[in-house]
């Protein structure tokens, strides 16, 4: 394998960016590309035409140009770097390049050469995709992926014809290392984790110990044994780490999996050392024993997380009452502000993504009249999509697929889309129920303001909530207010045409108070909308307990006015907390525990 230098890579900042990038400002160009070539790093020159042709990419991005010669050299690579920076690539080209160069060629029977696992199905997807692309003129390496929702049996089939790059999700990959012995995993030599600590934060640490232990890739052996296992492909193992954000648990899967590993993009910041007792500790144990406490290094307490630095990044201070009006305000202005554009909601639970679903495909606004009713358009004029855990597959795809390719649309989803996906030109993310963590905030804004375009994110935060901002601070995150009373002054009145005068406080404000009576008569009419208002009312709730940490002291239940929580769902009387939305969702995780064979408590974990 051939050995390039570090310091042999010139990363120094280029003036030019790559011409998929026309909205790049030269200033961001300079902090996003790289002055070498994709060549000069040492790939193949049949590679880099097929990201030149097929991906539009002339140069590579800071953090490509840095791990793609460390990554060909065969070490074990643990990579931060900010969201929309070009990690996918970053790994996906130096691991191509050394299959496409295997003499005799590789075959689709010598089975899995390459692992890929990501967080969720639709980054398997969108990854998938991108291989396919890049490996056009290497037509002998074959990709594919597997992953939840989809039919067992046919990926079976497709495991035992043999898939050389193969794109997972946690539980599916090991259901399959479990029960299909067709699958053939002899020859594999790189395990790449991206999203690497929200695979662990969904869960999946007990799931992926197990896959690195039947996989052989896991590190204790190595150095607590005096001899090694005898593993045929163990030699040539090389593990990667991606993430814009590292945590604990990142470290602990770095002790785990990575054998003496070249840090990208970590600054100041340290991985803490092995420790030299023999066991290293589990991706399941809990923070407050064992390794968990020695892991400060990798702490998401300590972490400056790095944003886009041409992101604006605004919160806005609302009554929970108001909410719901002041939500879809806000959007109906972006869309009548820019006809062509793409807006990304974040909601706390499923239920909340369906009801505010059902209520923007159907809500028409305030009407003036019962003729008007007719002919008006509806409250928001654009596409409308929307995307969580519990959607049929089919859907759930369609979805994605859809608003991917969209040139003007809204997409409603929890955070089953804030990791990792590349959404073309998303131009504001509205984070209208606040995310848990830090690390959170950082990847939901990370869906705009890609690799130097423009983007806008908007935090919606009630006003006992606003401690929060601190939180985000001690992160290097700093945010401005968004003016909201003047919005609302915008938005003409009928019956005060367009001369209302200023108002100071936003829950009097007259367009709010018509639009919440609107909302209020809807929904109230509607019964299937009165049903997935009350389930999503208790959904939310029940989530807003879920804060963990310090956060519960910023997020406190107690201090909700149930009354105007309901108001925030178009609901004039509070409902009950019981209902079967709960019911359901405890029908469900049962229904889960059960197919997955194991009674056993995990540690809970709100599904996006
Ligand atoms: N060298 C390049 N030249 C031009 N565009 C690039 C280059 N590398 C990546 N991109 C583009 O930049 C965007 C972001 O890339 P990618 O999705 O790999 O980022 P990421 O760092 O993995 O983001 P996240 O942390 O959100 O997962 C994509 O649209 C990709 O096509």
């Amino acid at each position: 394998m051939e050995e390039k230098s570090l310091n042999s890579i010139k990363v120094s900042k280029k003036k030019e960016a790559g011409n998929n990038n026309n909205n790049t400002s030269s200033k961001n160009s300079s902090e996003l590309f790289a002055s070498c070539t994709f060549s000069s790093l040492g790939l193949h020159p049949t590679l880099c035409e097929q990201l030149k042709e097929r991906l539009g990419f002339e140069v590579p991005t800071l953090v490509q140009a840095e791990a793609i010669p460390v990554i060909l050299s065969g070490k074990h690579v643990l990579v931060n770097a900010a969201t929309g920076t070009g990690k996918t690539v970053a790994y996906l080209a130096p691991v191509i390049h050394h299959l496409q160069q295997c003499d005799p060629r590789i075959q689709r029977s010598d089975g899995t050469f390459v692992l890929v696992l990501v967080p969720t199905r639709e980054l398997c997807m969108q990854v998938h995709e991108i291989l396919q692309k890049i490996l056009h003129r290497f037509h002998w390496i074959v990709p594919g992926y597997i992953m939840g929702g989809e039919n067992r049996s046919k990926e079976k089939a497709r495991l035992r014809k043999g898939i050389n790059i193969l794109v997972a999700t946690p539980g599916r990959l090991l259901d399959h290392l479990k029960n299909t012995s067709s699958f053939l995993h002899a020859n594999l030599r790189w395990i790449i984790f991206d999203e690497a600590d929200r695979i662990l934060e969904l869960g999946f640490g007990k799931d992926i110990e197990e896959i690195l232990d039947i996989l052989g890739s896991r590190q204790q052996i190595s150095i607590s044994e005096e001899h090694t296992s005898s593993r045929s492909s163990e030699g040539q193992r090389q593990n990667l780490l991606f993430s814009a954000t590292l945590n604990e648990k990142v470290n602990q899967l770095a002790n785990i999996s990575l054998e003496d590993p070249i840090m990208i993009g970590l600054g100041s910041k340290k991985m803490q050392d092995k420790p030299s007792h023999k066991y290293l500790g589990t991706l399941e144990s809990n923070m407050d024993d064992g390794l968990g406490k020695s892991c400060k290094a990798l702490s998401s307490s300590d972490n400056e997380y790095k944003l886009p630095a041409q992101l604006v990044q605004r919160y806005i201070k609302v009554p929970c009452a108001s909410r719901l009006v002041v939500l879809l305000s806000i959007l109906k202005h972006l869309f009548e502000r820019e006809g062509s554009q793409k807006v990304v909601v974040f909601f706390a639970t499923r239920d909340t993504v369906d009801f505010h679903y059902a209520l923007v495909n159907q809500f028409q606004g305030l009407l003036n009249s019962e003729s008007e009713a007719e002919s008006r358009p509806m409250f928001l004029n654009c596409k409308i999509f929307r995307l969580h855990g519990e959607m049929e597959q089919v859907d759930r795809r369609t979805a994605f697929q859809a608003f991917n390719t969209e040139k003007s649309a809204l997409l409603l989803s929890t955070d089953v889309a804030a990791r990792g996906l590349d959404f073309p030109k998303v131009r504001c993310i509205v984070q209208y129920d606040p995310p848990g963590e830090a690390t959170e905030y950082v990847h939901r804004v990370g869906r705009t303001a890609r690799l130097g375009q423009r983007g806008d994110s908007l935090l919606f935060l009630q006003p006992a909530e606003m401690d929060y901002l601190q939180d985000l601070e001690r992160h290097g995150i700093t945010i401005t207010e968004y003016p909201l009373l003047k919005l609302l002054d915008g938005f003409p009145l009928y019956s005060l045409k367009h001369s209302i005068k200023k108002f100071v406080s936003v829950d009097v404000h007259p367009w709010v108070v018509s639009l919440q009576k609107a909302l209020e008569i809807f929904i109230s009419v509607e019964s299937k909308m009165k049903i997935l208002a009350k389930n999503a009312f208790s959904s939310w709730v029940r989530a807003y307990t879920a804060h963990r940490g310090e956060l519960k002291r910023i997020f406190v239940v107690k201090k909700l006015h149930l009354g105007h929580v309901a108001k925030s769902f178009g609901l004039k009387d509070q409902p009950s907390l019981v209902n079967k939305s709960l019911a359901r969702q405890s029908k469900k995780r049962k229904r889960d525990q059960k197919q997955k064979g194991t009674s056993k408590k995990r540690v809970f974990v709100k599904k996006p």
